[in-house]
């Protein structure tokens, strides 16, 4: 079939998540979990999904880049734009006009990854898989097949565990900087009962809060399971390196965004500070692009690597950084939740395992309890652990119910909180 791209639209569609605030940060202390969601019309009737996440406002920003890109897809045919993916990828972050709106950054590129997400999911549900990232890797002969030969011929051994015990994530929705000591506890007694072991908490706005808070996680989970602590940009270098061993004694695995995303060097003398402590750096869910990622490898300046499959380029780039990250050694834990993001990066982490790293040792999934229930394919967690998706596609669809109550300001949802 044919699969000619006949028509992309997008709707801005948030959650009032800041209400309760769930989400919030050092940095991000209301966030309305958004997405600027896709869909590619086909001219025999099949769709593709896909988005890009945000905070709330703004998002009316990348729908209109959205816009402005959707000339670029329609009229294509699938078949044409997957056996030159490269090509196409390079058309929409290429434009001679609208690079300067980037180049692959900001706005622009949250758009690109929207659409290319959109363009993934059409191809895997015209392939009728859960896994055409597999085809993608093969057929463009990415250099480091070689590297990773006898990982793919291990290719069923480690398929066969994900199906069986899935891929371990950890849990951030215990302990958002908003939530009272008391809710903390809460979810974190029924999270412990549900079988998480690694648990991620917010800091960087108040020292004193921050001990309290560590300590509390600390005591209730135990020293045996993993604890990681989650600034969000808010320090300078050295008040992120006296700040973090200040908690160093809560045994910290990681630190993650410390200071300004695009620090490279800062990254790197805050990993060379904490390592005596035994402290990682991680980093990755505001490094906007693959060339961002290869200097912080370069520089040795994450322990992790926190990709987003809403930031970066969509599956292509995010293929280029897990490669990246395997030829540094250097584990990856993407970073998830928001809205749809563990939908998303599901299918990225079960690649990089099967394909591309082999390895489980100080890996992770991010993971966080909110809104699921949106999806027609949500994802499924069991014992602490995501299990393999089995719909074809890429995960993106969202019911159209809840895109229509949430649709901003017109949604059912916002019309009753405009008009409070
Ligand atoms: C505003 C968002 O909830 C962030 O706080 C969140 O993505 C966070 O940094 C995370 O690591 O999950
Ligand atoms: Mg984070």
């Amino acid at each position: 079939m044919s699969h000619k791209i006949i028509n992309v639209t997008v709707r801005d569609v948030r959650f009032p998540t800041s209400l309760e605030q769930h989400g919030s940060d050092a940095m991000h202390t209301d966030p309305d979990y958004s997405t600027a969601y896709v869909v590619i019309d086909t001219d025999c009737g099949l769709k593709g999904f896909g988005f890009t996440f945000t905070l709330g406002k703004g998002t009316e920003i990348v729908v209109c880049a959205v816009e402005a890109l959707a000339g670029l897809v329609v009229g294509k045919f699938l078949q044409d734009i997957v056996s030159d993916f490269r090509g196409f990828y390079r058309l929409l972050t290429s434009d001679g006009q609208m690079r300067w709106l980037g180049p692959e950054k900001g706005v622009i590129h949250l758009a690109t990854a929207a659409v290319l997400n959109a363009v993934w999911d059409l191809w895997a549900r015209a392939e009728g898989k859960v896994g055409t990232v597999l085809r993608y890797y093969e057929k463009n002969k990415i250099s480091f097949t070689s590297m990773t030969h006898e990982l793919l011929s291990s290719f069923s051994c480690s398929q066969d565990l994900m199906l069986k015990e899935g891929y371990p994530a950890y849990t951030t929705s215990c302990a958002w900087l908003g939530y009272s000591d008391q809710l903390l506890k809460q979810l974190c007694t029924d999270a412990l009962k549900s079988g998480w072991t690694k648990f991620k908490v917010k800091v960087g706005a108040d020292l004193e809060d921050d001990i309290r808070r560590c300590r509390l996680i600390r005591q209730m989970i135990g020293p045996s399971n993993t604890l990681m602590i989650d600034a969000n940009q808010r320090w300078d270098v050295a008040e992120a390196i006296s700040w973090v061993s200040s908690l160093a004694e809560f045994k910290p695995l990681w630190i993650e965004e410390p200071t300004s995303p695009d620090d490279i060097l800062g990254h790197a003398a805050i990993s060379k500070a904490l390592a005596p402590l035994g402290i990682g750096v991680a980093t990755g869910e505001q490094c906007h692009s693959r060339v961002m990622f290869k200097q912080f490898l370069q520089a040795s300046a994450l322990q992790f690597v926190q990709i987003d499959s809403c930031r970066l380029g969509s599956v292509n780039e995010n293929l280029a950084v897990l490669l990246m990250a395997h030829k540094f050694q250097v584990p990856v834990c993407p970073h998830a939740g928001g809205v749809g993001l563990c939908e998303l990066v599901q299918h990225l982490i079960l690649f990089d395992y099967i394909c591309v790293s082999g390895s489980l040792s100080n890996r992770m999934c991010e993971y966080v309890d909110h809104l699921h229930e949106h999806f027609t394919s949500p994802v499924v967690i069991h014992n602490a652990h995501y299990m393999p998706p089995k719909e074809p596609g890429y995960s993106c669809e969202m019911l159209e119910s809840s895109v229509q109550r949430h649709q901003y300001p017109d949604g059912d949802v916002w019309k009753m909180i405009i008009n409070k």
